[in-house]
């Protein structure tokens, strides 16, 4: 059978963007279709806009933060609309650099809505991309699925008056009086960009602690921060059902208490995008809730098809989703594999004000492998001695497997927290042990000196058998 392309890449996000320029740059024949936006969930709806917006939401502390630094500045009021719409600019921007990459790769470019016919041809019918495109079918050798995830809402009586983050970035207004359910990545970063812009923000969720899985001293670490950030935390919480009244909303939770809203948001998590996608014309197989099954090849039950990405639901991150596209590429055309990584040691961040980030093992998990030696520090940044938020904390935490005194694990909560953890990232990634840490000279004065001048063991855990 003869195929238009070798490839086929369905969706045009962080995964299948780079598969599919990586393809082309080893000379493969490759397609992209696309049904919504060039550039994906990272560049429409997630990391960047989400970025933006953080950034937008610390101005306003640190106008007033810069009063004791001996300036007359006042706070002022935030313009929302004058947000969103620079914001759509740049991402307008990013759409068409978007573009003319893959086009200036080789790339044929296929606006529409991916649809399985068989196990190597796509119907691509018409989308909100392309929706007065005439519906024609594609071949090809090989097709990757890149198609991501989308939001969740929980099913209760009300839901439908709920927004997701997907709502989010495009609000005509900002509400004054916001509930956040979900204590995760986008419920945590959304409370912060509200609260930061001056909304009254109640943040819902069932545990004691938020950032479920993370590590339980930063998680206590978090709930303090949200605090200090001003945000009304309900832990054990969850909402039965939500009300229309007047303008807003009422949100009755499960512990018999309402709180009033002008907004309702679900950080309820996302699942695996397989809408209409005709995967019963194929031998692809999903599992639970919805998720691509694919073995460490990237290759799905049926010979010839690919995922990576969100679709296949197991570290959901844009550089996660590069790279098994990067990988992804090279295998098909027959190119060494250029790195290998893992997903033990791939450095996460929440983009809280202050954010946390992560890499490696929390202390829970080392405890599985071994005993473990606990580093840990909490201590009011330099800035924040004189502006007077001595409730806004630094906290650090290196966990450090006994036997072979590795760093397995390490976690900052604290200004620049992300940049700095690439770093240690490279580190924990290399296997450095802890003296490696101590004979590395700090950069003073900075919090991230911290992480190398840490000689005191806080406490010693034992293994879990
Ligand atoms: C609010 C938010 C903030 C985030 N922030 C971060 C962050 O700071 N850092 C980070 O690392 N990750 C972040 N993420 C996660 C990150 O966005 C995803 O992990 C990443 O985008 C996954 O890439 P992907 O290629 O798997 O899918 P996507 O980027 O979602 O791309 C999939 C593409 O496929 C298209 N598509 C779907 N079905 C079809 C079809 N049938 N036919 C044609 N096209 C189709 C979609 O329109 C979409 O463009 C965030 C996510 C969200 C929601
Ligand atoms: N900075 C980043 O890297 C970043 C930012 C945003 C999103 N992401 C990615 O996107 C994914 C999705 O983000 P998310 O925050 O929606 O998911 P999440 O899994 O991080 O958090 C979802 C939260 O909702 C809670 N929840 C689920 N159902 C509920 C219900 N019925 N009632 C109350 N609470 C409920 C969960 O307990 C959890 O705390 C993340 O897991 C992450 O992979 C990454």
């Amino acid at each position: 059978m003869a195929h238009e392309f070798d490839l086929l890449v369905i969706g045009a996000g962080s995964g299948g963007v780079r598969c599919a320029r990586i393809a082309a740059g080893h000379g493969a024949r490759v397609a992209v279709v696309e049904s919504r936006h060039w550039g994906g969930t990272c560049v429409n709806l997630g990391c960047v806009p989400k970025k933006l917006m953080v950034q937008a939401s610390e101005y306003g502390d640190m106008v007033e933060d810069s009063h004791a630094f001996g300036w007359t500045s006042t706070r002022g009021t935030h313009d929302w609309a004058k947000l969103i719409a620079a914001k759509d600019k740049e991402i307008t921007r990013l759409n068409g650099i978007y573009v003319s990459m893959l086009e200036k790769a080789g790339i044929t470019l296929l606006t529409g809505h991916a649809r399985f016919e068989d196990a190597h041809t796509v119907r691509i019918e018409p989308s909100p991309l392309a929706p007065d495109e005439q519906p024609f079918t594609v071949k090809a050798r090989h097709i990757v699925i890149a198609t991501g995830s989308t939001p969740v809402k929980p099913d209760i009586p009300g839901a439908e008056f709920a927004i997701t983050s997907d709502e989010a970035f495009h609000l005509p207004t900002r509400p004054q009086r916001v509930v956040i359910v979900g204590s995760g990545y986008i419920g945590l970063e959304f409370a912060g960009i509200f609260a930061g812009l001056g909304s009254e923000v109640d943040l819902v969720y069932r545990q004691d602690l938020p950032l479920r899985g993370f590590d339980e001293d930063m998680r206590a670490a978090m709930k303090e921060a949200i605090t200090a950030r001003g945000i009304t935390q309900h832990s054990h919480a969850s909402p039965t059902h939500i009300r229309k009244e007047g303008s807003g909303y009422s949100v009755t939770l499960d512990n018999g208490q309402t709180l009033e809203a002008d907004c309702v948001f679900f950080a309820t998590g996302r699942r695996p995008k397989i809408d209409s996608l005709g995967l019963e014309t194929t031998k692809v197989e999903t599992a639970d809730n919805g998720r691509i099954k694919v073995n460490s090849k990237r290759e799905t039950t049926q010979p010839g098809i690919y995922a990576i990405g969100d679709v296949t639901d197991h570290l959901n991150l844009t550089p996660v989703a590069i790279a098994e596209g990067h990988n992804l590429a090279d295998r098909l055309s027959g190119k060494e594999t250029p790195r290998s990584w893992s997903l033990r040691t791939t450095p996460k961040a929440v983009f809280f004000s202050p954010p946390l980030a992560t890499v490696g093992l929390t202390e829970e998990e080392a405890t599985h492998h071994g005993a473990v030696d606990v580093y840990f520090t909490r201590f009011t940044p330099m800035r924040h001695t004189l502006s007077g938020r001595t409730d806004r904390k630094t906290v650090m935490k290196l966990v450090v497997d006994q036997a072979s005194q590795k760093v397995v694990g390490a976690h900052v909560l604290g200004d620049d927290a992300a940049e700095m953890m690439q770093g240690i990232a490279v580190a924990v990634t290399a296997g450095l042990r802890k003296v490696d840490f101590d004979r590395t000279v700090g950069i003073h004065p900075t919090s991230a000196e911290e992480l190398v001048t840490l000689r005191t063991r806080t406490r010693e855990t034992p293994a879990i058998n």
